[in-house]
């Protein structure tokens, strides 16, 4: 059970916390290069005003047979989970328990991005499936690259998270009503990370018929 001293609390209101190491060496690296080789990543179209635009990352959506999910208007239906990943996920869940916020996770979407051209726009983990005020819990491998946070209501500055490889960022309640975060590309040749894969676990509501 991690002990609640190795998280950073980033923000207090609404709650971000980061903690690094979470895996351990060389249990990260080799679950990176694992992910990257054994799952089946894609690269869906999103419909934009009116055409279609390959994302900008591959992804991959994974979980429990009912955690359907509908994002930017696709229906997602989870892969089977890759082997490694009931027992991270098993221990997310103890480090969320550890910070006061335990969660059954059912599901996670895996971004893979392969260079910092690669990148995920403005938007909020506020799906309805995700349920009132949703926890992510999200844990990066590989590439070091800065997640940034702005206010909807602009209250305040936005800002950079840091997300170094085998970090847990776990957004707290909150989080996804009054934040927007994004994966921005990184510009020019000193700014050139390469490979990244994030996975950001989450509880999906099932579907009711
Ligand atoms: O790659 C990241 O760190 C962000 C991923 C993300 O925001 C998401 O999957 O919703
Ligand atoms: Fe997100």
């Amino acid at each position: 059970m991690p002990s609640p001293s190795c998280w950073q609390l980033l923000l207090d209101d609404p709650p971000l916390w980061r903690r690094d190491g979470v895996l351990g060496e060389p249990t990260a690296t080799r679950l990176l290069q694992r992910l990257d080789a054994e799952v089946s990543w894609q690269r869906p179209t999103l419909r934009l005003y009116g055409r279609e635009h390959p994302i900008p990352r591959r992804q991959a959506w994974m979980g429990e047979p009912d955690a359907h999910y509908r994002y930017s208007g696709r229906d997602f239906i989870p892969q089977p989970w890759h082997p490694e990943l009931p027992g991270i996920k098993a221990e997310i869940e103890s480090c969320l328990a550890a910070l006061g916020l335990p969660r059954a996770l059912n599901s996670v979407l895996l971004n893979r991005y392969g260079d910092g051209q690669e990148r995920m726009g403005w938007h909020s983990d506020d799906e309805p499936e995700l349920g009132e005020a949703p926890v992510i819990a999200a844990l990066s491998l590989g590439a070091e690259r800065p997640l940034r946070f702005r206010w909807k209501d602009r209250r305040g500055p936005a800002f950079n998270l840091w997300l170094p490889h085998d970090s847990l960022l776990v957004m707290g309640p909150g989080c996804q009503a009054v934040l927007q975060h994004a994966l921005l590309p990184r510009q020019g040749r000193i700014h050139q990370p390469g490979l990244r894969i994030n996975l950001t676990f989450r509880h999906i509501q099932p579907r009711r018929p």
